[in-house]
């Protein structure tokens, strides 16, 4: 299995490569050369079968030969021993024909848990094997970076660097990367939202000489490995709610587009989904792009659902390439455009192509809200506010035939402001946190500046 560039021009890698190569040298991302199938047989095959098996199932034909079969079931058992929940990712019935699928049963209370705690396990096998050692930067909006230092704190052949904006992630959040203390984990507060934090990163990978000085790797949705972890969910979900007999619907909290493009890959994999829904806050530039065509960068604008204030859908790109048959020289003269004049078109052809995967729909601050309280009222259901965003639009979008499954993509009690205001039910949270707001805090405040922060990681790892 091979993995090659969006952009065309940068070299096709094997799985471990690609998961240690992070962005491709073009600036493109890696994606699959071919994508594997999964035939009706074989989703059937996956019915009572563990998390964990499950995964290895859908996992193992995009690995190739970087992993044994052997070393690659062991990683995944100790990626999701120490979730909270024996399902790892249960379904809950929220309402007749509409699921909620709990991803936030991890150690940080994130889906991104799903993933990281997977990569966590590769990298370090992987770099133990090569004797190697590099340096992660990681940019978030909240919940990537809790992910991220959770499942790297205290390895020895990785530093971890997280780019988080400075004052726009909630309590939990910050607290969640500012409080570990182990030496090789380093919470920066960067001056700008998210996109900016995103863009510095992307800069340094495109920056050659200081990319190879450190050993530079990614651990954002960047990371092909990443995205792979994500696509499991998907199948587990459809396939309790009987695919491959059944379509089965999903609507994803988005932000990055990460995730959602996992359920897309789930889908080229042959799972049955009928639509998968993109649902935004404020920040909806993916919303409009689907209904316009034009996808334009607005103005970030801070939100209860902090973790989905995003303008610029990294992972966009990857659907774009498949929109656009793959190619390269297309993907790169769009993103050429974003970066110069801040849009562009898609053509008619490609959107025609997307909405035929995807829909979308857009939640206000008051719909969200309103979500929240109704929950809570009518079915008993705390959500956080990005899942709440998932649920007004799964709710607005629902075709009564099909089976909509909602990403439940974080706890509530990461956001027990907004939910608090929302419901009057301030979330507690698990016991194993419970001190979280009494350990130390440890973080530098840096400027939105490429040339600074090459040399305060520069500086932090010759220590
Ligand atoms: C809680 C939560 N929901 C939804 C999202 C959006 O996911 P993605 O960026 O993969 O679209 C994020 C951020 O990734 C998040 O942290
Ligand atoms: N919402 C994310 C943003 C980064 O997304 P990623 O999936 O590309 O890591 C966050 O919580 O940081």
């Amino acid at each position: 299995m091979k993995y090659i560039s969006t952009r065309g021009q940068a070299p096709a890698l094997s799985f471990a490569e690609a998961m240690l190569t992070g962005l491709a040298r073009d600036g493109g991302l890696y994606v699959p050369e071919t994508i594997p199938q999964m035939s009706a047989a074989d989703i059937r095959a996956l019915h009572g079968l563990s998390y964990e098996e499950t995964a290895f199932r859908v996992m193992r034909p995009f690995v190739g030969d970087s992993f044994s079969d052997d070393v690659f079931h062991d990683l995944i058992a100790s990626a999701y021993a120490n979730f909270d929940h024996g399902a790892r990712a249960p379904l809950v019935q929220l309402a007749p024909g509409h699921f909620l699928l709990e991803l936030f049963h991890g150690p940080t209370l994130a889906f991104k848990d799903f993933a990281m705690q997977l990569i966590g396990q590769l990298f370090e096998h992987e770099l133990t094997r090569r004797g190697e050692r590099v340096c992660i930067v990681g940019a978030t909006s909240g919940d990537t970076g809790s992910a991220a230092i959770e499942a790297f704190r205290g390895l020895d052949a990785v530093d971890v660097f997280i780019l988080y904006p400075h004052g726009r992630v909630s309590e939990v959040q910050r607290r969640q990367m500012t409080t570990p203390d182990n030496a090789n984990v380093h919470a920066l507060a960067i001056d700008g939202h998210f996109d900016e934090a995103q863009a510095r990163l992307k800069d340094m990978f495109n920056d050659f000489d200081f990319r190879d000085r450190v050993r530079l790797a990614g651990v954002n949705s960047i990371n092909w490995a990443r995205v792979l972890a994500q696509v499991v969910y998907y199948f587990s979900a459809a396939a309790s709610l009987g695919a491959p007999d059944r379509k089965v619907s999903f609507t994803v909290p988005t932000g990055n587009f990460g995730d959602i493009f996992a359920g897309y890959i789930a889908r080229r994999m042959g799972l049955p989904i009928a639509k998968l829904n993109i649902a935004t806050n404020q920040n909806d530039i993916l919303h409009r792009c689907l209904e316009t065509g034009e996808y334009a960068k607005g103005s970030v604008s801070p939100s209860i659902s902090p973790s989905m204030d995003i303008q610029v859908s990294s992972n966009f790109e990857r659907a774009l390439f498949d929109a656009y048959d793959r190619d390269g020289a297309a993907i790169s003269q769009l993103m050429d455009e974003l970066q110069e004049t801040g849009s562009f078109k898609v053509s008619q052809g490609a959107l025609e192509t997307l909405r035929d995967t995807f829909g979308s729909g857009r939640a206000s601050e008051e719909e969200t809200s309103a979500t929240i309280r109704r929950a809570q009222a009518r079915m008993g259901e705390l959500l956080c506010p990005h899942t709440a965003v998932g649920v007004k639009v799964a709710e607005d979008l629902r075709d009564p035939a099909t089976p909509m499954v909602t990403l439940a993509t974080a706890h509530p009690a990461k956001f027990p402001d907004a939910v608090e205001a929302a419901s009057g039910i301030r979330p507690p949270l698990p016991i194993r946190m419970a001190d979280l707001y009494d350990r130390p805090e440890r973080s530098t405040q840096v400027p939105n500046d490429l040339a600074a922060l090459e040399t305060l990681i520069e500086e932090r790892i010759a220590k």
